[in-house]
């Protein structure tokens, strides 16, 4: 009996969150205690998570969704832990949550919290999965996701199909709108899935 970590990265409209949302149904059929948590920066869907079909017509429709608690920092993520009895703890978007200093760490407090926890039940039976962007727009690590592959027990990395070409090799984000910030909340209005060759990356502002 150990404690795990699960981690399900890939771009956007890569089904990342269809497969936490199916492993997270799995876990419920087993009679699993299931929390579920979000950064509070993700002003898509608030109090839930949610995975998403493109229509023909170009707009998105939500095809699975369950609830999860906002979470702010890391005080009110402790709290919300030590609160609660669980045996699946769900993170999605978790790229939200910010390093410290980007230069020189690696996993942020969410990160440290996440190992903190997997120490502290090692002979539990505790699963945590976290699912989010491992990269940007611009090709660069996004937040605590690479550290967190690097101590993960399982690690899936997921392509969706590319909205260029078609192939199923779509793995980035590619940001269509003029915007230099990393975090920019978005949907298919902003962002699109795109394959290595299709893909070009932002122009360096002179
Ligand atoms: N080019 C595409 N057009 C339409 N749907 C796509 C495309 N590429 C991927 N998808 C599908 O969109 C859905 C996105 O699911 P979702 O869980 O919301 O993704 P994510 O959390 O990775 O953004 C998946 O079912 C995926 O197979
Ligand atoms: C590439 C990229 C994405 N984001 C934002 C856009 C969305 O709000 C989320 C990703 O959502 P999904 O569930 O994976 O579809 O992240 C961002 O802030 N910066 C980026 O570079
Ligand atoms: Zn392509």
């Amino acid at each position: 009996m150990t404690s795990r970590l699960e981690v399900i990265v890939g771009p956007m409209f890569s089904g990342k969150t269809e497969r936490l949302i199916a492993k997270l149904h799995r876990a419920q059929y087993a009679k699993k205690r299931v929390r579920i948590l979000k950064p509070a920066h993700d002003t898509r869907t608030q109090g839930y998570i949610a995975s998403r079909a493109v229509m023909p017509d170009g707009t998105t429709q939500i095809t699975d969704q369950l609830s999860a608690v906002m979470v702010h920092d890391e005080e009110s993520f402790w709290k919300i832990v030590n609160l609660n009895k669980f045996d699946v703890l769900a993170i999605d978007e978790a790229q939200f949550f910010p390093l410290d200093t980007p230069m020189r760490d690696s996993l942020g407090w969410f990160g440290r919290a996440i190992r903190r926890l997997l120490r502290e039940r090692r002979n539990t039976d505790l699963r945590i999965i976290v699912a989010g962007l491992d990269m940007d727009f611009a090709e660069e690590p996004f937040g605590p996701i690479p550290g967190l592959l690097a101590i993960a027990d399982n690690v899936e990395k997921l392509t969706g199909v590319c909205m260029i070409c078609g192939s199923d090799a779509g793995y980035i984000s590619y940001r269509m709108i003029s915007d230099d910030k990393q975090l920019v909340v978005g949907d298919i209005g902003e962002y699109q899935v795109r394959c290595r060759s299709c893909y070009e990356p932002p122009r360096k502002k002179p």
